[in-house]
């Protein structure tokens, strides 16, 4: 079987700890997640899945337990390490698209390439062809302010792919969008990853987009559980 791109095992993190507001968010957290493979990450409100997705994205440090990123141990790594791992290999996406307000659709994805030492010519040729994926390379030239709430989180997920990571993460993605919208943009996100061998870890309380991906994951009491068959049909649409 090949190489996981993304190992959590034991994960633990308190907020606070020693102190009377201390918060226990996760006790031994564990998953896997294979070459290609989408996943939803479902939970109750509060149950930690930020927390969750920042500690796998090396935007946060666990209290315990190990990060694997493309067989990569990140466990004691520096910061500098830390950073060009998460640079090269891990692309996020919030609720909130987070672009850069005073740049158009195409050069909110070309200045991260352009970061990381792409080309101008391939940096802008890459931005194009992702907002066509997305179905929006009419709008390249708008900026944010000019796209509808839909059209955003398309160019934030193109963004977050802009330098062909293996990890998408994504927290809770659309879930500021009205179901039709977020319907669409999902569809648009699933035709961004098709075919590319990404993986992707992604928060949402909407649970019928959950039901659609490779695989579904709980996170309760700070352990993830799998949800399959049946229960992504079914139950755990009722437990929710
Ligand atoms: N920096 C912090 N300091 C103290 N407590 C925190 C901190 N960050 C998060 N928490 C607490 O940890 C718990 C998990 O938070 P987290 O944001 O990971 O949950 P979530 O599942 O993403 O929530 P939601 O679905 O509501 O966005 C919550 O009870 C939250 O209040």
């Amino acid at each position: 079987m090949s190489e996981p791109v993304l190992e959590l095992t034991g994960l633990t993190k308190t907020y606070k700890p020693g102190t009377p507001g201390a918060v226990q968010v996760l006790r031994g957290a564990d998953l896997s997640i294979a070459p290609g493979q989408v996943v939803a990450l479902v939970a109750p409100s509060g149950a930690g899945k930020s927390t969750l997705l920042h500690i796998a994205g090396l935007l946060d440090l666990a209290d315990q337990g190990r990060v694997t990123i493309c067989g990569q141990d990140m466990t004691g790594k520096s910061d500098r390490i830390r950073t060009a791992v998460r640079r090269r290999d891990v692309g996020f996406v919030y609720q909130f698209h987070h672009l850069l307000p005073e740049f158009s659709a195409a050069e909110n994805i070309l200045l991260p390439q352009l970061a990381n030492g792409v080309g101008r010519s391939a940096a802008q040729a890459r931005a194009m062809k992702l907002l066509d994926r997305v179905g929006i390379a009419n709008r390249a030239d708008h900026r944010p302010a000019a796209l509808s709430g839909g059209e955003q989180q398309r160019v934030a997920f193109c963004r977050a792919l802009a330098n062909a990571p293996r990890l998408l993460l994504a927290d809770e993605p659309t879930g500021n969008l009205d179901p039709d919208t977020s319907d669409q943009v999902f569809a648009a996100m699933m035709e961004l990853v098709a075919g590319t061998g990404l993986s992707a870890l992604i928060a949402t309380h909407n649970l019928e987009l959950a039901a659609r991906m490779d695989r579904v994951l709980r996170l309760e009491n700070g352990r993830l559980t799998e949800i399959t068959g049946q229960q992504a049909g079914a139950g755990f649409l009722q437990s929710d």
